[in-house]
């Protein structure tokens, strides 16, 4: 008889049976790290669709570009109440709605949040050597933000303010997030800590101690030397926009982006 070889092909998607299961462990209250969150495949047609966008969608800065979706906020209001296109709302959205909080609670991460889901994505591309300045993400939005990273990994650097409200320029923690990754992060980490990424060609001194989520990534081993040379990464951020204009579309269609 022929002896039989079984190849595993390697995972796809792999969620967790709830968030705590994943959560970052010397992070303060609280942020998760879903590593294989969306498929290879779910990824190149995410980026497609992202590149294919109107040009008039593209909103460029001085290093990077972003789009905005389904419209920009106007004085921290979503003036726009379309729903997401398709390509946004799956896989993400309902992935991210059927994962518990714990085994004990079966209500998910937007459970008290006023509209009970994201409502608004804001899509960042960050070619090596680009970044964002440290900052909070204000009032607009509820206290858990979902980030999908796309195409390679970066860093994202967390920061005390100082006493006196300056920045720490000094990160106190690094999350890795790997392509395909899903990061949450909420309450505490929302309110109390700035986050930014540095405009490097490279992130460096990846190891177990300096990076916090090193338990929860998909391959440590690619780190192995401690270095990565970035190439393109562009992020989807699910937010809950608390305020939305009651004229919804219409005014939307205004300000809206084709
Ligand atoms: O791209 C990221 O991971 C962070 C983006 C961000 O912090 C923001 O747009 O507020
Ligand atoms: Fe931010």
């Amino acid at each position: 008889m022929e002896p039989t070889t079984t190849t595993f092909p390697p995972p796809l998607v792999r969620l967790p049976g709830s968030l705590e299961e994943c959560r970052i462990p010397t992070l303060p209250s609280a942020a998760y790290y879903i590593a294989d969150f969306i498929s290879e495949e779910e990824e190149k047609l995410i980026l497609e669709k992202v590149e294919r966008a109107p040009k008039a969608r593209w909103r460029q800065l001085t290093h990077r570009r972003l789009q905005t979706w389904p419209s920009d906020l106007v004085r921290n209001t979503l003036v726009d109440s379309s729903p997401l296109p398709e390509w946004l709302e799956q896989p993400v959205i309902p992935r991210l709605l059927s994962i518990p909080l714990s085994k004990t609670d079966a209500d998910n991460i937007f459970a008290c949040s006023p509209h009970g889901r994201p409502n608004h994505v804001l899509i960042n591309e960050y070619p090596p050597n680009t970044g964002i300045m440290p900052h909070k993400d204000g009032g607009a939005y509820h206290p858990v933000v979902c980030t999908v990273s796309l195409g390679s990994s970066l860093c994202l650097n967390l920061h005390k303010s100082k006493e006196d409200g300056a920045l720490d320029p000094e990160p106190v923690w690094r999350i890795l997030q790997e392509p395909r990754s899903l990061l949450i992060t909420t309450a505490e980490l929302y309110t109390d800590y700035l986050h930014g990424i540095e405009p490097v060609a490279a992130d460096v001194d990846l190891s177990g101690e300096t990076i916090a989520n090193w338990s929860l990534l998909r391959s440590p081993s690619t780190y192995r030397d401690g270095h990565h040379t970035r190439q393109t990464r562009t992020s989807l951020t699910y937010r809950d926009v608390l305020k939305v204009s009651k004229l919804g579309s219409k005014l939307g269609s205004v300000f809206k982006r084709p």
